[in-house]
C-alpha cells in the first residue's frame, strides 16, 4: 500500500466494551485506517456516549457495508448472520469476535467463499493461536482447555440456567462444565467464543476438550491451554482483566485494534 492509498474504511458493529474501546483507538488514529460507521440499534444513545474527533454515520448494523471496507463485529451473538452476510457478499473482509456463533452458522465461510469475501476470527481474549495454526499443519494429538472466572461472570449463561447452578452459593473453586467445545458454545455463548477460536485454529469443536470452573478467590478471567502436537508441545495461561462487561477481558479489544493495525501495516509480525 503507498503513502497516498485511502485509508481503509472501517465500521463497528456493536457498541458495547468491545466496540467502545476499539472505536476511540481508531479515532485517536491509526495509520491506514479511518473510523467511518457505527453499526447500533439506537444512534442517539450512541451519539451521547462517546464524541468522535472526526464525522461517523451511525447505521442499522446489517448496513455497515455501505460504509466500510472490513467490519468489526462485536455485537451479541444471535445477530451474526445479519451482519456478516451482506459483508461477506460484497467480497469484503469481517473480523468476528462473537466467534462461538461461527459454530450454528458455519454456512458464511460458503458465503466468504463464493463472492470472495473473508471472516478473520480475532485472537480475542486467547493468546498463541498463531502457534495453534502452526501446529496444525503438522499434526496435533490434543488440545485441552480450562477457563476460570469470578461466578459473576457466568451470570445469565443458558448452561447455568439450565442446571439452576446458584452462582451466588459458590463459594470455593468450582468445575460447572466438562466437555467439548462445540456444546460449550451454546451453552456459554457471551464466555467461551475463546475456546471455539481455538477449536477453530487446532483440531475443531468435537475434539478441543474445555472446562469451566466458577471461581471466587479470582478476579481475573484466566484460560489456559495445553497443546500436545508432534512438532512442539504449547501450554499457555492469559489472565484477562474483565471491563466495563464482567464477561469480557479487556485485551480483547486490543487483539481487535491490532487485527486491524495489520491490514495496513508495512510491517506485520505475527501469523
Ligand atoms: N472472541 C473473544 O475472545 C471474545 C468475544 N466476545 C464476544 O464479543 C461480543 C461483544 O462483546 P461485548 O462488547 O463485551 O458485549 P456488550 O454487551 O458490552 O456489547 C454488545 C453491544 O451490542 C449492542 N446491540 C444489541 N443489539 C444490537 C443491534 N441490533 N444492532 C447493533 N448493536 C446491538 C448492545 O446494545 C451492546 O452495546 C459478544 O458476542 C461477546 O460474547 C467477548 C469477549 C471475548
Ligand atoms: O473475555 C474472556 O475471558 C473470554 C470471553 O468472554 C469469551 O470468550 O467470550
Amino acid at each position: 500500500m503507498s503513502q497516498q492509498a485511502s485509508p481503509i474504511r472501517i465500521g463497528i458493529a456493536g457498541f458495547g466494551a468491545i466496540g467502545k474501546a476499539i472505536a476511540r483507538r481508531l479515532d485517536d488514529g491509526i495509520p491506514g485506517l479511518k473510523l467511518t460507521a457505527l453499526g447500533v440499534r439506537d444512534a442517539d444513545k450512541a451519539r451521547a456516549a462517546y464524541t468522535f474527533k472526526e464525522p461517523v454515520a451511525y447505521v442499522p448494523a446489517d448496513t455497515l457495508v455501505e460504509h466500510c471496507d472490513v467490519v468489526v463485529e462485536c455485537a451479541p451473538a444471535a445477530l451474526l448472520p445479519e451482519i456478516a452476510t451482506p459483508v461477506l457478499k460484497a467480497g469484503k473482509r469481517l473480523l468476528v469476535l462473537s466467534s462461538g456463533a461461527l459454530l450454528q452458522h458455519n454456512g458464511l465461510i460458503d458465503v466468504a467463499r463464493a463472492h470472495g469475501g473473508q471472516i478473520i476470527v480475532a485472537t480475542g481474549a486467547l493468546l498463541g493461536l498463531d502457534a495453534v495454526t502452526a501446529a496444525a499443519e503438522g499434526t496435533i494429538k490434543e488440545i485441552r482447555m480450562v477457563s476460570r472466572k469470578p461466578p459473576i461472570g457466568f451470570a445469565g449463561a443458558p448452561y447455568v440456567v439450565r442446571n439452576n447452578i446458584d452462582l451466588h452459593a459458590i463459594k470455593e473453586p468450582t468445575l460447572i462444565y466438562s466437555g467439548t467445545a462445540r456444546e460449550a458454545a451454546t451453552g456459554f455463548p457471551a464466555n467461551l467464543n475463546v475456546a471455539v477460536s481455538l477449536s477453530l485454529a487446532g483440531i475443531g469443536p468435537d475434539q478441543t476438550r474445555l472446562e469451566i470452573w466458577a471461581d471466587p478467590t479470582i478476579s481475573r478471567n484466566i484460560h489456559r491451554i495445553e497443546v500436545d502436537a508432534e512438532e512442539a508441545r504449547l501450554s499457555m495461561e492469559i489472565q484477562n482483566v474483565p471491563s466495563e462487561n464482567p464477561k469480557t477481558g479487556r485485551i480483547t479489544a486490543l487483539s481487535a485494534v491490532a487485527a486491524l493495525r495489520k491490514l495496513a501495516a508495512p510491517l506485520r509480525v505475527g501469523t
